[in-house]
């Protein structure tokens, strides 16, 4: 059935608009006003106090992902459920290749993960765990017949993920032949590994040795090399969960010289320092990332960098991991603890609470970086990330006066802790709908699992506004 939403504010990255939406069949038909008048049937609904964003992108999950010796905590179906009550409905999940296996045998199995169980839209990145001659010639089949166009490549997590620079190298060039963007985690792996070997030998074992023996200067040094590499390449590269000041001085170069070079923020970066790691009984595991959370300065420069435009999309890098058996498999060494966190459900109220609400982003800058800016990248734009004419009706119907204060008692992802516990954030997604059905109505999950739809994405520079991806 048609729906109308009325009296709302529709927020796009272009513009901010009192104007009502139509929607049938899943899309955005009409966006104006008297819109009964084109759909005499249609339900209505009042946003009246409301902001109408575009459904969030996600452009870095990790669900249902086995990593450190365990799997994470949230499948596609607890993750997305948790996503759409944070207003996302849309993610793109990296899919981790099997080393000795064909790529092809990993995608159908992230098919089997998600296909019964997303309640929102999906699309899949590559992460590569090894990358050699056959793997490269694997890629132009996956970018074309799979609709996966981005790729990430690890500088670091030596002798487990870790690529060297001539992979990295013929990865962009391969990249930029077939019209794929390289993602890359970058931190100077060699260097962590020997920082590491020293502290456990040393008889330092506890959580804070995750951040001391990942210091940000290697990761600014792993990062201006990617960067340096893509410009030679003549390629592209999107640096995802970019932690400090060093490695956004390096993005801000390349950009300054006219490279195709983006960055990735994600909330616990702007938010959370290293500090945290040192919480008493082994509570710092729950801080734990790759990279590490920083000393609280960096938090400053992130935040300028995105309202600048030097980092450009902020992913939630959601991994989520249990504190109870699955974070304490590092207890008596910090390198086993799994690395990562439960942020799929909150990345997108921090960003505007903490934001908007605060006066660092204006509201379009927000949708911009929250949703815009991926689907653009990612090649599922205009399809998702924006309310327009023609768009998958993906809308959240958003009120920015309620307040909440994050919890583990009253999220929905599945795992025993937030990180964000007792903060309090300005705003909340009241009724999310994604292809023009609710699946949050007055924030209780109406949605179904399986319904979320494979996007086949676009190629890099495939579509008008990925090729003019400049800003
Ligand atoms: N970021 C993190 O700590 N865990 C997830 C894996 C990755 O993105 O490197
Ligand atoms: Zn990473
Ligand atoms: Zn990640």
């Amino acid at each position: 059935m048609a729906k109308i939403i009325q009296n709302g504010t529709i927020v796009t990255a272009a513009d901010v608009s009192r104007a009502d939406l139509l929607i049938e069949n899943g899309i955005v038909t009409a966006i104006g006003s008297d819109l009964l008048r084109l759909a005499p049937q249609a339900e209505v609904i009042d946003a009246a106090g409301c902001y109408l964003f575009p459904g969030g992108v996600d452009p870095h999950t990790h669900l249902d992902m086995p990593f450190g010796g365990t799997i994470t905590a949230d499948d596609f179906e607890t993750g997305t459920i948790a996503a759409a009550y944070g207003g996302t409905t849309t993610i793109i999940d990296f899919c981790l290749t099997v080393k000795g296996k064909p790529l092809s045998s990993a995608i159908r199995t992230w098919h089997e993960k998600a296909r019964a169980k997303a309640v929102i839209d999906y699309g899949f990145h590559l992460m590569i765990s090894e990358i050699t001659d056959e793997v490269l010639e694997e890629l132009p089949a996956i970018i074309n017949d799979e609709g996966i166009t981005s790729f990430k490549v690890f500088m670091a997590y030596k002798n487990v993920l870790q690529a060297d620079d001539g992979i990295l190298y013929r990865t962009l060039l391969s990249a930029k032949e077939h019209g794929a963007l390289v993602m890359v985690h970058a931190e100077n792996g060699d260097v962590i590994d020997y920082l590491i070997r020293q502290a456990l030998a040393a008889g330092h074992t506890e959580p804070i040795y995750h951040a001391l023996t990942r210091p940000s200067v290697l990761e600014g040094e792993a990062t201006g090399r990617a960067v340096r590499l893509t410009g030679l390449a003549d390629s592209q590269l999107y640096v995802v969960h970019v932690t400090c000041e060093e490695a956004v001085r390096q993005i801000a170069d390349g950009r300054l010289e006219g490279l195709r070079v983006w960055g990735e923020t994600c909330p616990q970066y702007l938010l959370l320092d290293i500090s945290y790691l040192e919480k008493p009984d082994f509570e710092g595991a729950k801080y734990v990332w790759s990279p590490p959370l920083r000393a609280k300065e960096h938090q400053e420069a992130l935040w300028n960098a995105l309202k600048n435009g030097q980092l450009q999309t902020v992913g939630s890098d959601q991994c989520s991991f249990n504190f109870s058996g699955q974070k304490e498999l590092g207890l008596g060494d910090f390198s086993k603890i799994p690395n990562g966190g439960p942020i799929i459900e909150d990345r997108f109220s921090l960003l505007y609470s903490e934001g908007v609400e605060k006066g660092r982003l204006g509201l379009s800058q927000f949708v911009d970086i929250i949703a815009t800016r991926a689907a653009k990248l990612f090649g599922i734009f205009p399809q998702k990330g924006t309310i327009a004419v023609g768009s998958d009706a993906d809308i959240v119907i958003f009120d920015p006066t309620v307040k909440r204060v994050i919890s583990s008692e009253t999220h929905h992802m599945n795992v025993d802790y937030n990180p964000f516990e007792g903060i309090a954030v300005t705003g909340v997604p009241v009724s999310v709908l994604s292809r023009g059905e609710f699946i949050i109505r007055d924030q209780q999950f109406v949605g179904t699992p399986g319904r979320g739809n494979y996007l086949r994405r676009n190629k890099f520079g495939n579509t008008s506004d990925s090729l003019s991806e400049k800003g």
